[in-house]
């Protein structure tokens, strides 16, 4: 195992793919994650002359609760050849990037795993959740808040104008939520990519902005599937982003998608869990909401990561920790924090509550309760009253989220 060099990248990334069991990418979309890629974070496993490992990661800022930025390594590109698992190898490319992570001063390592059963014996949980909905418009209507008529919207066909407006938008976004990325350079044309390729069918991927008073208010990025099953026009429209400034903007992205012509489904594949929509709808059921594990965090450096975020009530407790992976966690850390910010360092006092290294990553952005996580058995309280306080604590006001793949 070794760093890959740029002249290695083709093959390393063709067995990435095979890994995935993918087919060709295409070259458009190919040209953008090689450009992404950091050469230098990226882990080759060789068999000889044959590449069998892969792992890499994107040197991302993520958002905590309270608004801030945490450094946060995007851990990506994970695969083993088929001919080479269950060896041990992903496990020696988990130790060396945890520790190459830890030594770059970057207290937070986060994910999105094909599996959810990989990642935890590496010490990351799951920190954010997502929500999938099929929303059957002929039967689920809309109320719409105040406002909503006073919004325009427009298609955006210029592909320069649209992605501008689309990064505005989404800037403005990051610090609302905890799990939103800060673009880095190339990405924000990595969620744009739309090759032929991609659509199976569906049409290219519409940009359509909510504007008010000629301010760009909210966007929507989104195809068009066609279906004529026994001469019924119901085609479904398959919304990829849509991130708006207010209740009557959002409302008003809503209300556009909902009514397209010869169109009887919504879907969304990637909505936060306390979406407003499910709010303002006719009919919760009809729009078949599902809920699936989203962004995987690993609390790299505990200090650091517990400092770099702040709590929504005021809090002092010792955090007895167990980290078999990255032993240097392991140990009593005493939290004070309040809504300004937080200190978190090792202490020798007595401890207040008794968790894993996982469960501080389950609750690190607010999406996991500790309160939940301590009637699953899974903390445990050792001075009473530790626990509520703690639990208020790391709850975050808006669910954490993670609309930027990668
Ligand atoms: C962030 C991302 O990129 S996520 C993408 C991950 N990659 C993929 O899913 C591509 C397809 N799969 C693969 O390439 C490989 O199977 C990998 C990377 C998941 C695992 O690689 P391996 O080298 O086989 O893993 P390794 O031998 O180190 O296994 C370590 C442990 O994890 C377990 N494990 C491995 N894969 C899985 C899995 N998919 N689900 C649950 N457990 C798993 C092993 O059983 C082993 O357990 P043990 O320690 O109790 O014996």
């Amino acid at each position: 195992m070794r760093v890959l060099r740029p002249s290695e990248w083709n093959e390393w990334f063709e067995a990435l793919g095979l890994a995935f069991g993918g087919g060709a990418m295409p070259a458009a979309k190919r040209d953008l994650y090689r450009e992404v890629t950091h050469v230098d974070r990226s882990l080759a496993v060789w068999d000889g002359t044959e590449p069998v490992g892969s792992a890499s990661s994107f040197p991302f800022s993520i958002t905590v609760p309270g608004g801030g930025l945490v450094r946060a390594a995007g851990v990506t590109m994970v695969g083993v050849a088929s001919t080479h698992r269950r060896r041990g190898i992903l496990t020696s490319m988990m130790r060396r990037q945890l520790d190459d992570v830890r030594a770059w001063g970057e207290p937070v390592a986060a994910l999105y795993a094909s599996e959810p059963g990989i990642y935890g014996r590496f010490g990351y949980d799951t920190a954010s959740h997502l929500i999938r909905a099929e929303i059957d418009t002929d039967r689920v209507g809309l109320t719409l808040p105040e406002g909503t008529d006073a919004v325009r919207i427009r298609r955006v066909r210029d592909a320069g104008a649209a992605l501008a407006a689309f990064e505005e938008v989404y800037a403005a976004q990051v610090p609302a939520r905890p799990g939103m990325i800060a673009r880095l350079p190339h990405w924000d044309r990595l969620g744009a990519v739309d090759p032929v390729e991609d659509r199976a069918g569906a049409s290219e991927l519409l940009s359509v902005v909510a504007e008010r008073d000629g301010r760009v208010t909210g966007c929507v990025r989104y195809r068009t599937r066609a279906d004529w099953t026994d001469s019924v026009p119901q085609g479904r429209v398959e919304v990829r982003d849509l991130f708006a400034h207010d209740p009557a903007s959002y409302a008003a992205l809503l209300r556009h998608l909902w009514g397209i012509d010869l169109t009887s489904t919504v879907q969304m594949e990637n909505r936060p869990v306390d979406d407003p929509w499910q709010l303002l709808v006719s009919d919760i059921r009809r729009c078949r909401v599902r809920v699936v594990d989203s962004l995987h965090v690993r609390l790299v450096d505990v200090g650091a990561a517990l400092a770099a975020r702040s709590y929504a009530t005021p809090v002092d407790v010792v955090l007895e920790v167990s980290d078999p992976f990255c032993p240097w966690n392991t140990g009593r850390w005493r939290l004070s924090g309040d809504t300004k910010g937080a200190a978190c360092a090792p202490t020798r006092d007595a401890a207040d509550l008794s968790l894993s290294v996982r469960e501080l990553a389950a609750a690190y952005l607010g999406g996991t309760r500790l309160g939940t996580l301590a009637a699953a058995g899974r903390v445990r309280e050792l001075r009473e009253g530790a626990l509520a306080d703690a639990d208020a604590a790391f709850t975050s006001g808006a669910a954490p989220w993670g609309p930027h793949m990668f």
